[in-house]
């Protein structure tokens, strides 16, 4: 099996930087996917939306020098439809106010759909949640990157996208105005001022995107703690584990708030900055004025017109420079943008990584397979289940083979019997069968298909899954099979009196009703191992492959499952540690540790030497 490499320790600090840029821009590919797509009608929507707004925002703010006007003259018809005018205009301004929120806040939900189903495509296809949670060590907390990055995400930027929106438009506007009024000078030094702001606001940007990211990770860390919690609350109590599980879920929340505190000092520089950026704004279109005035060029005019054009040149200046400004203002917002763009970003690439070095192609006949079909069957003999050809297999991050040139047939009415020590890679065994782990070397064929009418596999730790009772029987199917009606309900109902699990039906209130328990949290072990056997009985699977899966029960009721699997036509291979379930398998394999293995007869059937090739 390749090695998977650690790439965490190697990769950079995430910045303001080009992989950023890179980042942010793939990510509005997908927000974006299309010049029809409903992101940009709403994008489109809203630049019409502010646009007004603009305009009536400039009619609202020349609405008292009209009102001085009209008092003045006591001109009380003018006042009057002044007065009119100006409700007009408040009830617009705000009305648009409120439909560009509104806009903002669809555009969020839109943009948090679009991402969220799209890391969820990547995510479950084929077997990249395993990976990525089980055997990639690169990459923290996937769950809060989806379900909480993705969100502030797309907070963030529905929060910038109005102001965004419309600055080119605005900024242009007052650029030429201020141009028309002052000359190249006021222009040239307001971008200029705009520039420095800039650099200074970008370098006191580069610490804050890191410790957000750090940040976002250690709250992930402080979720999955007491998630932990959550799952193992009675394993917990009964260690009497209360203080333990308060000390070290204390030392995760300590971790996360030495973080934040340390995010709030980074920010306090950067507010500084920009606070310093807005107020030094204000006196910047006096300096301009300042030029001319103190080099000699305006020395013809009267102390009048040069109040005058003071004035005058204040105005535009002080409007463009507030365009600047809300654009600085957005910095705090564009960092944790940036931040949560590098958490996104990161988990897109390390999925779509995953999804193309995982090789999922039949090593016999290099065609691709689908990892999630129910179909992936490739020619091989039609009784047989798997073709397990010299392979060996180890561990991840394990330079030591667990099982080596191993050979063998998985065939129809052959039972077989897996057992060896602990830690000897059995389990291992079924995950390359599986295709979870990938071989070291030799060719594993599984030549049925996966599913109701192939092969099943029942997992070690009971899986049940969130819904009814009917769902947990089902799965991993959706929808009843074969749709069938009450037919399937009499079925689903036999088959839980003989998993002996046929008081669930009570308990839950019928097949269908909706439980607000958490199935782990009321079932006993047993409960969950023999209800994962009525699944079984439903899906009546050609070859059923159970992974420890009676250790919780009696020898009778193994006695009784077993028997039952028999009776519907499974053939069994089976992992376990107990003698008694040699009498149901027709051959054992023994893994011995090291590599070793040996293949034997079991009911009496003459023991085969090691390395041997057995046909089954
Ligand atoms: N995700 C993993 N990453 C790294 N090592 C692993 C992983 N899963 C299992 N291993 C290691 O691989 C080895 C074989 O594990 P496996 O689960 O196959 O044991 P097993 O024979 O089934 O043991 P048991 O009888 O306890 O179920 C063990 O040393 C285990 O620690």
């Amino acid at each position: 099996m390749p090695r998977l490499e650690k790439t965490g320790k190697g990769t950079k600090r995430p910045k303001l930087d080009w992989r950023f840029v890179q980042r942010f821009c793939s990510i509005q590919k997908v927000l974006f996917p299309s010049w029809t797509s409903q992101s940009v009608l709403m994008f489109g929507t809203l630049l019409v939306v502010t646009l007004t707004e603009q305009l009536i925002i400039y009619q609202v703010g020349v609405l008292p020098s009209h009102f001085y006007n009209v008092l003045a003259d006591k001109d009380s018809s003018g006042f009057r439809s002044l007065v009119g005018a100006a409700m007009v205009l408040i009830v617009l301004n705000s009305t648009l106010k409120s439909v560009d929120q509104y806009i903002c806040n669809q555009m969020y939900v839109n943009w948090r759909r679009t991402l969220t189903e799209s890391l969820h495509s990547a995510y479950f296809q084929g077997r990249v949640y395993y990976t990525l949670n089980v055997l990639r060590e690169d990459i923290d907390n996937p769950d809060q990157r989806i379900s909480q990055d993705a969100e502030r995400l797309c907070k963030q930027m529905s929060s910038m996208a109005s102001r965004l929106i419309v600055s080119p438009f605005t900024l242009s506007y007052y650029t030429y105005q201020c141009f028309h009024s002052t000359g190249w000078i006021g222009p040239v030094s307001i971008f200029g001022y705009f520039l420095v702001g800039t650099v200074a606001n970008k370098i006191l940007m580069g610490p804050i995107v890191s410790t957000l990211f750090e940040q976002e990770k250690l709250e992930g860390d402080f979720r999955f703690k007491h998630m932990q919690i959550r799952v193992n609350a009675e394993s917990a109590a009964f260690f009497r584990a209360g203080k333990v599980e308060h000390m070290r879920t204390d030392r995760r929340l300590q971790a996360l708030l030495q973080t934040q505190r340390s995010l709030i000092n980074k920010e306090l520089w950067l507010y500084i900055g920009v606070n310093t950026f807005d107020y030094l704004g204000g006196f910047l279109s006096y300096i301009i004025i300042a030029i001319p005035i103190f080099s000699g060029i305006y020395d013809g005019l009267s102390p009048g017109e040069l109040s005058a054009l003071i004035s005058k040149n204040a105005f535009v200046c002080i409007y463009l420079i507030n365009g600047f400004t809300q654009l600085i203002d957005l910095s705090t917002t564009l960092s944790d943008v940036a931040g949560y763009t590098h958490r996104i970003g990161e988990l897109r690439e390390v999925m779509d990584d995953i999804l193309h070095t995982q090789c999922d192609y039949d090593p016999a006949s290099g065609q691709s397979y689908d990892f999630d079909s129910d179909f992936n069957v490739h020619g091989g003999p039609v009784d047989t289940a798997f073709v397990v050809e010299h392979l060996s297999y180890k561990s991840p991050y394990s330079d030591q083979l667990l099982v080596e040139d191993l050979s063998l047939k998985i065939s129809q009415g052959t039972h077989l019997l897996i057992v060896g020590n602990t830690g000897t890679g059995k389990t291992s065994l079924l995950r390359v069968l599986n295709r979870l782990w990938e071989a070291d070397s030799g060719l594993v064929q599984m030549t049925t298909c996966f599913g109701p009418r192939g092969t099943l596999f029942l997992p070690q730790k009971p899986y049940l899954t969130d819904g009814t009772l009917r769902e947990q029987i089902i799965y991993p199917l959706k929808d009843n099979y074969p749709a069938s009606g009450s037919v399937d309900d009499d079925r689903i109902i036999r088959f839980l009196e003989l998993a002996g699990v046929s008081s669930l039906l009570k308990r839950t209130g019928g097949l269908d009703e909706k439980v607000d328990w958490n199935w782990y949290d009321v079932l006993s072990p047993g409960e969950m191992q023999r209800l994962c056997f009525a699944r079984l009985f439903y899906l009546q699977p050609q070859y059923a492959v159970l992974d420890e899966a009676t250790s919780a029960l009696t020898e009778e009721a193994e006695a009784q499952l077993y028997r039952t699997c028999k009776q519907l036509g499974m053939t069994l291979v089976s992992l376990g540690h107990r003698s008694s379930l040699e009498k149901y398998h027709d051959v054992q394999l023994r893994l011995c540790g090291g590599g070793r293995w040996e293949l034997t007869k079991l009911k009496g059937a003459s023991r085969s030497s090691d390395h041997n090739e057995e046909d089954m």
